[in-house]
């Protein structure tokens, strides 16, 4: 029947309940789970989840490393939430805003034991749904019941598993001519994933040959750098610095990939930020938000490539980790070409650190 939502539908359904605070039901081979997100809990939601049973607060590793817990389940802990805990509790084991003002309260005591796939799951749809990836579970008697009665999306984990970590196809929607100042002859075409996800953009300039590499740039969007101007890092100069290239050569194609915050969401990546005013560096303080370093899939770059004919690149990039990626998916990487601009003061020590850390090549 054609007319009900598949795996892929709820699963973006689920993301935007977990983004509004709504509840979302996990259904395991022999247990179901309801789930609301950390960060858009409200007190009135925690108590009626209290009256269910004992909930849990399902953070990464990387979280559960500042705040002491044991990640019995590997990558991952389930945090028990005290009797007597709030939703401020709850906040300060998702949000590590406050971590040095005031430090949790420990020994957390993490549950160990049982399955922790559908917290897994959970973990996964928040971190899709750009949201801190903590979230409270409790379980729930019969949960194709439960979802019916309170009309909550339920989401059976033996479906979702399999689309979890893939890319969901792209189609192009539309394309445009887009006179720019870095080329006349620019065209802007419109890719949307069928699952919901967000839209990306590929800018083409002139015509390139697709039998030869073309020049060829993957930007992950940077609201503050790319719009606003901003000092911290060297986006914007990186985004006008590649298209005046391509505009001087009279051929190539940036693809504007929405992957924020390397793949976090402004907001999580403002959070960073914050954190790195209290003087974490940019790795440091992904991790602290229980993240890891860079959450992209560039993957979906050489997907938009070959969708536009493209099978060999020369990549304006000094990123290896893009090279390593577009190789193994099938584009050639011909050469690399490097892209030094807009180092400032203030984004000195960023560079620094992506070079140390995320061996970016100087
Ligand atoms: N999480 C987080 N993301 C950041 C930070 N600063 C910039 N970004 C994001 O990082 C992404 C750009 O990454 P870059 O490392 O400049 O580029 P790259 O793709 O890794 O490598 P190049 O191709 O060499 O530029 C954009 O999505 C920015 O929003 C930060 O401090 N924290
Ligand atoms: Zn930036």
């Amino acid at each position: 029947m054609s007319l009900l939502p598949d795996i892929n539908e709820l699963l973006a359904r689920a993301r935007s309940d977990l983004r509004m605070g709504v509840p979302v039901v996990l259904a395991g081979e022999d247990q179901s789970i309801l789930a609301v997100a950390s960060e858009t809990l409200t007190p009135e939601r925690l108590a009626d989840l209290r009256a269910l049973g004992q909930p849990v607060i399902a953070i990464t590793a990387r979280r559960a490393e500042t705040l002491k817990a044991r990640p019995y389940d590997g990558d991952l802990a389930r945090v028990e939430i005290p009797a007597d805990a709030d939703l401020d509790w709850v906040q300060a084991v998702a949000d590590p805003a406050d971590d040095l003002i005031t430090p949790m309260k420990g020994p957390l005591v993490s549950a160990r034991g049982g399955s922790a796939a559908l917290h897994r799951l959970a973990i996964a749809l928040a971190k899709s749904a750009r949201l801190l990836p903590a979230v409270v579970l409790v379980p729930v008697e019969d949960g194709t019941r439960f979802a019916a009665e309170y009309g909550l999306t339920r989401i059976i984990h033996r479906l979702a598993v399999p689309h979890l970590g893939e890319r969901s196809p792209m189609n192009e929607v539309v394309h445009a001519r887009l006179p720019m100042e870095a080329s006349e002859a620019g065209r802007l075409h419109i890719y949307r994933p069928e699952d919901g996800g967000e839209e990306h953009y590929a800018i083409e300039i002139g015509r390139p040959d697709r039998s030869k590499p073309v020049l060829a740039r993957l930007h992950s969007a940077c609201f503050t750098g790319d719009v606003m101007g901003s000092l911290k890092c060297d986006c914007g100069p990186q985004l006008r610095g590649a298209l005046a290239q391509m505009g001087a050569e009279g051929a190539g194609v940036l693809l504007y990939l929405n992957q924020e915050g390397r793949g976090i969401g402004l907001a999580n990546k403002m959070r960073a930020y914050s954190l790195q005013d209290q003087g974490f560096d940019t790795v440091e303080a992904n991790h602290r938000l229980g993240f890891e370093d860079d959450e992209r899939d560039f993957r979906l770059g050489a997907d938009i490539l070959r969708a536009l004919g493209f099978s060999s690149v020369r990549l304006l990039t000094n990123n290896p980790k893009k090279i390593a990626m577009m190789e193994k998916t099938g584009i050639a990487v011909a050469e690399r070409v490097p892209l030094k601009v807009g180092e400032t003061a203030f984004n000195r020590n960023y560079l620094a650190t992506k070079a140390k850390k995320s061996g970016h090549l100087l």
